[in-house]
């Protein structure tokens, strides 16, 4: 569903701060596929996710959705395609919208908004049922600004307004890393379910090995701009943090250098 071949991005090219962030990688994802990314310090991971949803260009190299070439396609026209939740919770949603408005406009993705794009009376009440999955209590607070709302209830808005319109790919790039402990285990938990309930296709970075070797059913570790290892099934189910430590330091010849990471 997913296919890179050769894809080579270096940032700043001619000056002294050229930096090569990925190196000819080649990744296919199949249908449903749920890949968790690890991987060092600057070794990628946010560049693959932002490559693939258009916000740099592409020095050489394909990216194919569904067997089309979108390499070309704007960030704008992508969007249609992917599903996608950052870090920052403030990124994903409009602060000054109610929480309908922004369920709404998350329905519209990729359709001409025209002058009808505000909330309709027929889609209104399906939006508490959505939210009361979350189990937040947003259910009651249709009308709340967003900005009312805390880090983690944004993440979790944000999380199923990427998902609202069937994203041929959701990119979760470290979603859960800014919010508190059990925020952010109730919003992968709601990742999961989201996950597996609509077999979406999705690529999760994260720097919790743990999350990274228990979700998803394929695991891609990177350093230094290139795919280094790639395990999935019983294999990956398998694996432990100290397999993935070892495994990064024999394959990069250095040890695991996220701290982050090794603190998580
Ligand atoms: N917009 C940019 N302009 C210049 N350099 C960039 C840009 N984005 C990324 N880089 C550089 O490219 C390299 C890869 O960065 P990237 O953010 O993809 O790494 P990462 O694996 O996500 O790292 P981390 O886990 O530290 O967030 C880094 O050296 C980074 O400084």
């Amino acid at each position: 569903m997913l296919r890179l071949s050769h894809v080579t991005k270096t940032f700043n090219k001619g000056t002294v701060t050229e930096k090569r962030a990925l190196t000819g990688v080649d990744l296919t994802l199949n249908d449903g596929d749920f890949v968790t990314v690890i991987g060092g310090n600057g070794a990628g991971k946010s560049t693959l996710l932002n490559m693939i949803a258009g916000v740099y260009p592409l020095d050489s190299g394909v990216i194919e959705l569904d067997g089309k070439d979108i390499s070309r396609l704007t960030e704008a026209q992508r969007a249609r395609y992917l599903g996608r939740v950052f870090q920052d919770p403030m990124r994903g949603t409009a602060a000054d919208m109610q929480i309908v408005e922004n369920l709404a406009l998350a329905r519209r993705r990729g359709k001409r908004r025209g002058l009808a794009w505000g909330v309709t009376k027929d889609e209104r009440p399906e939006y508490p049922e959505l939210l009361a999955r979350l189990g937040l209590g947003l259910e009651s607070r249709l009308d709340a600004k967003v900005g009312l709302l805390s880090g983690g209830q944004r993440q979790a808005l944000t999380l199923l307004m990427a998902t609202l319109t069937e994203p041929k790919l959701l990119l979760l790039d470290e979603h859960t890393a800014a919010l508190d402990p059990k925020t952010a285990a109730k919003v992968l938990e709601l990742t999961e379910e989201i996950i597996s309930e609509r077999r979406l296709t999705a690529l999760m970075v994260t720097h919790n090995m743990t999350d990274a070797i228990r979700l998803g059913n394929r695991l891609i570790m990177m350093a230094d701009g290139r795919v280094i290892y790639d395990v999935s099934g019983d294999e990956k189910k398998s694996l432990t943090v100290p397999d993935l430590l070892r495994k990064f330091e024999e394959v990069n010849g250095s040890a695991l250098d996220n701290d982050r990471m090794l603190l998580s």
